[in-house]
């Protein structure tokens, strides 16, 4: 399938802010590029450097209106009418080659790596979750994620169960797996997620222990002693009701993909049912965990 991306060209400051803003508006995947890689944009001999150090590529499926995306984005106040951008259709594989080439293994609390399928392990002897991600979210790269997953390190998992509500590429199920819970659940309203879930956690050999389901095929009564939940902070605030009964009581509950600012409401949602840690803070975005009472 033929994909269109925007590229933004901007400076590292600002770049996470419009990359979430480019997310907001559809984009299927942003990522980052340092522009002192690009040829094109090295100033001449003499010639004032005019652009910023980061470029964000926003990638579109090809049907996309682009020049609603542009509208938005020039209303975004970090940029305003006539900022810099390109838009550039692109074939399926380039696209895939280049959010490869981003994605190196990373390390997660104590004991965890999330290590891309295709590249080595840093380290045999800890717990490696070889992923990746297809069309899914959840590489490890995005501080929500990073959160959870370091929650998940410093939990005693096994034997466990846990629930990933908002699965994507099923890195937080099969990483749970990894650290020895016996039984993951894996929920997402998107079936290209459920997919990815699937084949990362055959690739990672716990396919059997990680049941899928998309919202309507869910059974009745779910319940496990672990539930992480990295949506959005407006998903979260309004699915309250359902997933605050998911743990067992005395059981652990893991949100996030809340901004930090966002804080406070999510945790008036819960805070009625959960004995609630404090919340722990990553550049923007933050994570809140809790006990269920
Ligand atoms: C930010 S991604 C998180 C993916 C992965 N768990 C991670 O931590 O990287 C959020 C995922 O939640 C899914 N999602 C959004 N709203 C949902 C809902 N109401 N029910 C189930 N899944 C949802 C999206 O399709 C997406 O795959």
């Amino acid at each position: 399938m033929p994909w269109i991306q925007i590229k933004i060209n901007t400076s590292g400051t600002n770049a996470e802010e419009l990359a979430d803003a480019l997310v907001e508006t559809g984009a299927v995947s942003v990522t980052f590029q340092d522009t002192h890689d690009n040829p094109v944009y090295e100033p001449l001999p003499g010639e004032t450097r005019l652009w910023g150090d980061t470029d964000i590529i926003g990638l579109f499926d090809a049907e996309t209106d682009m020049s609603m995306i542009v509208s938005m984005m020039a209303a975004h106040p970090l940029l305003g009418e006539g900022f810099h951008h390109k838009i550039e259709q692109i074939e399926d594989k380039d696209w895939e080659r280049e959010w490869m080439d981003n994605f190196h293994p990373m390390r997660f609390g104590e004991r965890l790596w999330i290590c891309p399928s295709w590249r080595d392990v840093p380290d045999p002897h800890a717990v490696n979750v070889m992923l990746d991600p297809g069309l899914a979210f959840g590489t490890g790269t995005h501080p929500t994620t990073s959160l959870c997953l370091t929650w998940l390190d410093g939990l005693d998992l096994e034997g466990k169960t846990v629930i990933d509500f908002g699965c994507g590429s099923g890195i937080l199920a099969i990483a749970a797996l990894k650290l020895g819970a016996a039984k993951a659940i894996g929920i997402d309203i998107d079936p290209q997620a459920i997919q990815a879930s699937r084949d990362n956690a055959t690739r990672n050999g716990v396919a059997e222990k990680l049941e899928l389901y998309l919202p309507e095929q869910q059974p009745e009564h779910l319940q496990a002693d672990v539930v992480v939940a990295n949506i959005l902070a407006g998903p979260l605030r309004e699915l309250a009701p359902l997933i605050r009964v998911l743990p067992v009581s005395g059981g652990h509950l893991g949100l996030s993909g809340i901004l930090a600012s966002q804080a406070d409401g999510v945790c008036e949602a819960y805070a009625e049912f959960f004995e609630l840690d404090p919340v722990a803070e990553k550049e923007e975005w933050c994570r809140i965990t809790g006990k269920r009472k």
